[in-house]
């Protein structure tokens, strides 16, 4: 397997399988121990079947390359910003979870709940939404480091337009939710995502 692959698929493709095991498993487990494991779904791995579809695109178009344009996957400056940058989003997204602890609900809530009180310390001084941020930033960097130019721009397309729908989604409620003290917060800070105020 390892010579028929070779070294450089093998690095990446590793690489590539550690850095989403590490994702999924870490956002479940945060989800069990801050909202408690009876409260927790499946769902909180966040594995859709658009995810898997977009995967299953990312890791056709690896071999596909691999096969017939070998020399591109071996910008190894390329590879390894994208392995800094991984790591980079996963800080982001982790210190978002830890942070905003029980408001940070994989479902967007519809309905003000007594406990939900608007976070605007940590990292949400500097980012409004650093949850999706920080996943933007993960998910293109999978690809910047697996050397996959057709999934970079296609990764930071697909993920840049459901932040942008989720988005306003969201924000309609907290605006609900906390009036005046979010419109003054979302002057004040920015979203976290290209061209979105
Ligand atoms: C998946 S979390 C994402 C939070 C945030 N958008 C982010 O990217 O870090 C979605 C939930 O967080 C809540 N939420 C978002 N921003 C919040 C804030 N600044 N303070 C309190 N709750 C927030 C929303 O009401 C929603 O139910």
């Amino acid at each position: 397997m390892v010579e028929m692959l070779g070294y450089t698929a093998i690095r990446q493709l590793s690489q590539m399988i550690a850095a989403v095991a590490f994702f999924h498993s870490s956002e479940y487990v945060l989800a069990v121990s801050i909202h408690g494991r009876s409260n927790v779904t499946f769902s909180s791995l966040l594995i859709s079947k658009q995810y898997v579809l977009a995967m299953g695109f990312s890791f056709l178009e690896y071999f596909l390359e691999i096969l017939l344009l070998p020399w591109l996957k071996e910008y190894w400056w390329i590879s390894n910003t994208g392995i800094v940058l991984v790591l980079i989003g996963e800080v982001i997204r982790k210190a978002a979870i830890i942070t905003a602890d029980r408001a940070f609900t994989h479902m967007i809530r519809v309905r003000h709940e007594d406990h939900h009180e608007l976070v605007t310390h940590g990292i949400y001084r500097f980012i409004r939404h650093p949850g999706y941020s920080g996943f933007f930033i993960w998910a293109t960097a999978t690809q910047i480091m697996l050397c996959n130019p057709i999934c970079i721009v296609a990764f930071m397309v697909v993920t840049w337009r459901f932040f942008s729908t989720r988005i306003r989604y969201e924000e309609y409620y907290l605006r609900q939710f906390f009036g005046s003290q979010y419109e003054e917060y979302s002057r004040r800070v920015p979203s976290g995502l290209p061209f979105i105020k």
